[in-house]
């Protein structure tokens, strides 16, 4: 049916505004959506399969209630729109067209899905496999990668071409086959979670065929690397000398800020860190860092700080796990000629991602043998934010000009759909080395394009369709969705925390909701509601440039007074004129802030109370990617879909609750959806993947746009190969989601699937 009653009135799906389907979609979830005919209730269904329709979610009675609603409808989409005529000179032309906003067709109109549009035709290949130790076959091109043991060698291995298998069939045959010493064998891995998955294979493989793996060394960079450390120092690289967390670098900072005068208040902590974690791993020192900006320039007097505090504490950080391990086998020719003698044999995961400190580790240590496997596909490459460098990849054969090269390029994860169509996207990078990826089998199930009106219609149509699948028989586990940030996933996680569905999403993050800025702003609409919250009168202290300490005055100054925290603020004491006159300002609005709609109550507290000054003044927001101007845009999206403060605010607290107990659950189900960033998923393999955002400013990301702008490329390349990543983890399903909207904005199909429509 089309049409249906809501509030009283009627409403046409060829006339609803598209921005309205999710508001009555909900509605109709609540029950308040009524059949025009019967005035039972109605849902309205929102899914990919085929257009929005209204229908009985109990009786069935669509069909006299369909022939009922069929004459309500005063003119479908498509037909003629009236027109007027006038008589001219004995002529009878038309003089206008009757303006019906129901016949405008707009770019908001419902648009069905459609399937990705260029692909090549399949032809099934013709290999031959041939068993190997620990019984996994291999193609001839992954047997190569497998018997080339000695030298250099770089094993190129485009997506879902085997390249664990061929690593782990290595390591086994060069065990049983040429009786190398598995001591000898180093094989590093970029994750834990890799690590984990890598040991496991190899040790069932190695089971299946009864050989010794317990001595070979696997592990992550940092896992090995601060072994080496212990081993050389056990006392100085004790556990408890490690600064694990950021706050604790952080704290360090602070201080540095305050002896130098740099305003802590406006300073960006978290970008500081990120930028001398990105010095580190490349090996810049604070004596040969170039800087370019001013921001910079105090994060070096930073940096140059932060490390003589961590020397005076006797403390080490995790970057200093590689960088300090170089320095000493660099400096240490016994210890560097012992660690050569001990290992021959190098194989490397990820090659791609490899950075400086990692790369220079490595020759050191290879440097003897030369016998240095390294594995990797430089169109995965998607950490260069973090100082990874696909140079090292791209130039192998300039480094080692002896090595051997291996192309895998049989795809056995996808279908030939997905292969061509991602083979189609990473075309288009010009730094790569060119190979593309042939799949194993063939299917009419095309990549599908969807087209959402904005975030929160996204996470709906998702969730529908994925319980439409589970309905026609498929299982949770079949089906994951990936973006491009955390806070992009914000709607989607919301709409499964209040489903039925069970999913698990990638542990450790901040909640969005615990966000500084998103708290900072919640914090003036919690005081609207209960002006003695102490924990957001805490928050508020911070937006308002106040020192923390005046907290206790507050309190004090609350039960002195007999009046709340907020009224409190105006009894303060020895403040500046202008913060006088501010709080003057905030105090009484802050209290009116609840009778407003919760959109307009946070375009209140940006405007009026100064909140876009704060967010301005937060320093260099220009490197991060997840912005905390973004992060209130996404908090506008999310409040428009409520009426009161109260009741968003008890939305953002079930969330909180909600978020916080599947975080200690730690619960990880393999029977659940899964939600991540594609970041999290390289090296992972699933039925059914939805990409979610593919717009301009969301991936690619924003920040790689303003960098192309500026005439640097290489960010939008990264994007696009995080694009390729995220399509090329889907076996058989594929589906892309271009929203028309994306924080409150009109938004473009990304750049990098244009062509495909
Ligand atoms: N020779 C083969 N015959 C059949 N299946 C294979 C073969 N080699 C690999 N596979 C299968 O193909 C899939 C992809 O393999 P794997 O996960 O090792 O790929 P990958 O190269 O590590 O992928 P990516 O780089 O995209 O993460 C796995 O399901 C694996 O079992």
């Amino acid at each position: 049916m089309n049409c249906a009653k809501h509030l009283e009135k009627l409403i046409f799906l060829s006339t609803l505004p598209r921005e309205s389907y999710q508001r009555i979609y909900e509605a109709s979830l609540a029950g308040n959506v009524l059949c025009a005919c019967c005035q039972e209730p109605v849902k309205l269904y929102l899914g990919l399969r085929t257009k929005p329709y209204f229908y009985h979610s109990i009786q069935n009675s669509d069909l006299e209630c369909e022939t009922y609603c069929e004459k309500l409808i005063p003119k479908e989409k498509g037909s003629e729109p009236e027109t007027i005529y006038e008589e001219k000179n004995g002529f009878r032309i038309p003089k206008s067209r009757k303006i019906d906003s129901d016949q405008i067709e707009t770019e908001t109109n419902w648009r069905l899905p459609m399937p990705s549009r260029i692909l090549t035709p399949f032809s099934p290949p013709h290999h031959k496999h041939s068993a190997f130790v620990g019984g996994l076959p291999l193609d001839a091109e992954q047997e190569m990668a497998v018997k080339e043991t000695d030298g250099p060698l770089l094993v190129l291995a485009g997506a879902g071409s085997g390249k664990t298998r061929v690593l782990t069939t290595r390591a086994l045959y060069m065990i049983q086959e040429k009786n190398i010493d598995p001591k000898s064998m180093m094989l590093v891995t970029f994750t834990t979670k890799a690590a984990r998955e890598m040991q496991d294979r190899i040790h069932l493989q190695a089971k299946s065929a009864n050989l010794p793996v317990s001595n070979l060394v696997s592990g992550t960079f940092h896992s090995i690397f601060y072994k080496i450390l212990i081993h050389a120092d056990r006392e100085r690289y004790s556990g408890d000398k490690l600064l694990k967390w950021d706050w604790q670098k952080e704290q360090y900072l602070r201080s540095s800020c305050r002896e130098l005068g740099i305003d802590e208040k406006e300073f960006a902590f978290d970008q500081a860190i990120q930028q001398i974690g990105l010095w580190k791993n490349t090996l810049q020192t604070p004596d040969s860092v170039k800087t370019t900006d001013k921001w910079e320039e105090q994060v070096l007097t930073l940096y140059k700080r932060y490390e003589q505090q961590k020397q005076q504490n006797k403390q080490f950080d995790f970057d200093d796990m590689l960088v300090q391990c170089y320095e000493m086998l660099k400096g240490n020719e016994n210890l560097l000629q012992q660690y050569q003698r001990r290992f021959h044999y190098f194989l490397i995961d990820e090659f791609q991602d490899i950075n400086p400190v990692q790369y220079e580790l490595i020759r050191l240590l290879s440097s003897h043998s030369n016998n240095l496997c390294v594995v990797g596909d430089d169109d995965q490459s998607i950490y260069g934010f973090r100082g990874s460098e696909p140079s090292f990849i791209l130039n192998f054969k300039k480094d080692y000009p002896t090595a051997k090269v291996v192309t895998l390029s049989e795809n056995y994860r996808s279908d030939h759909t997905i292969v061509s169509t991602a083979n189609h996207v990473i075309s288009k990078n010009k730094e790569r080395l060119s190979k593309k990826m042939t799949a194993q089998y063939g299917s009419d199930l095309a990549p599908l394009f969807f087209f959402p009106f904005d975030e929160e219609e996204e996470a709906t149509l998702i969730l529908n369709d994925i319980q439409e699948k589970i309905r026609d028989g498929a299982a949770p586990r079949d089906f994951t969705i990936l973006y491009r940030t955390h806070s992009a996933g914000r709607a989607v996680l919301e709409r499964f925390v209040s489903s039925s569905i069970p999913f698990v999403i990638e542990q450790g993050q901040v909640s969005f909701y615990e966000k500084k800025m998103v708290k900072s702003l919640l914090a003036y609409l919690r005081l609207s509601v209960n002006p003695d919250d102490v924990s957001a009168i805490g928050d508020l202290i911070r937006a308002l440039f106040l020192k923390q300490s005046v907290l206790n005055d507050l309190k004090a100054f609350s039960v002195l007074h007999d009046c709340t925290l907020l009224e409190a603020l105006l009894k303060l004491q020895n403040l500046q004129h202008f913060q006088l006159a501010k709080l003057k300002k905030v105090v009484p609005r802050v209290h009116t802030l609840q009778t407003l709609q919760p959109l307009l109550a946070i375009a209140t507290i940006e405007k009026e109370l100064g909140f876009s000054d704060y967010l301005k003044k937060q320093g260099n927001e220009g490197n991060t990617i997840e912005k905390g101007s973004d992060d209130i845009k996404d908090l506008k999206v999310m409040a428009n879909k409520f009426t009161s403060v109260r009741e968003f605010l008890q939305h953002v607290d079930h969330m909180i609750a909600t978020q916080s107990a599947l975080r200690k659950s730690r619960e990880t189900s393999t029977e659940a959806v899964q939600l991540m960033t594609i970041h999290r998923s390289k090296g992972l393999e699933f039925t059914n993947v939805y990409i979610i955002g593919a717009v301009d400013g969301s991936l690619p990301h924003e920040f790689s746009l303003d960098s192309l702008r500026k005439g640097d490329p290489a960010f939008v390349e990264e994007e696009r190969r995080l694009l390729y990543v995220a399509m090329t983890r889907a076996r058989k399903g594929l589906s892309i989601s271009i929203p028309y909207q994306r924080r409150g904005r009109k938004a473009v199909a990304s750049r990098f699937v244009k062509a495909l429509m």
